[in-house]
């Protein structure tokens, strides 16, 4: 039987060139040099995540143990505030999002060996109705994405260097998660692995 995509889910292959996703891999090494990646840990129990993290715009997303999943407008570590959203992505927003206002946050995930997400909802917006708008970068990835309710069963799409996702309506509340990540096979990320750039509003318009 053929895959199903909620509504709302769009996959916009090499949506970047590999000369803009080159542009986008030197904006996230100067955004990494004023925020560096930390390591995440998740509500409670302190567990790490298997991604690290930054984030671009004036809110980030960040978690750890005492203070769980929340947006700060500085950096966890630093304490300095995260550096502005680049124009390729800002414009990237304003192309597929068909949404007012531009993104609050634009959470940096860096995939390195073995790194994952597990199935999860993006629920730390206050407002769940615009999209989510996402690039990956570096090594391919098989994403997963299901229903708005945990269980049953999940659509699975490998997400290459330069594509883009989109989750906007139904598909905004429902599960997605990266399986796996296929390790080594892309250049273009100096340091190895996948980069994936999320982009969220976090308050209504
Ligand atoms: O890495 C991806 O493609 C998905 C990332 C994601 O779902 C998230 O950061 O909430
Ligand atoms: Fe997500």
């Amino acid at each position: 039987m053929a895959q199903s995509f909620p509504p709302g889910f769009a996959h916009y292959p090499l949506y970047f060139d590999p000369a803009q996703q080159a542009l986008l891999i030197e904006a996230v090494k100067a955004g990494v040099k004023q925020a560096p990646f930390y390591q995440p840990t998740m509500p409670r129990t302190g567990t790490p995540l298997s991604v690290v993290m930054s984030n671009f715009g004036p809110l980030g997303w960040v978690t750890d143990k005492d203070d769980g999943y929340r947006y700060e407008v500085t950096h966890p570590k630093t304490g300095a505030p995260w550096p502005d959203l680049p124009k390729l992505l800002r414009d990237l927003w304003e192309d597929v999002s068909d949404w007012p206002d531009l993104p609050e946050a634009c959470l940096i995930n860096w995939y390195r060996d073995g790194a994952k997400m597990g199935l999860h909802v993006d629920q730390d917006e206050l407002d769940l109705n615009a999209p989510v708008v996402s690039v990956s970068l570096g090594d391919p990835a098989l994403f997963k994405i299901g229903g708005e309710k945990r269980g049953g069963t999940t659509a699975g799409v490998k997400l290459f260097s330069g594509d883009v996702v989109v989750l906007a309506g139904s598909a905004r509340r429902c599960y997605h998660g990266v399986s796996r990540v296929f390790y080594g096979e892309s250049a273009l990320v100096p340091k190895g692995g996948r980069i994936n750039l999320t982009m969220r509003r976090v308050h209504p318009s």
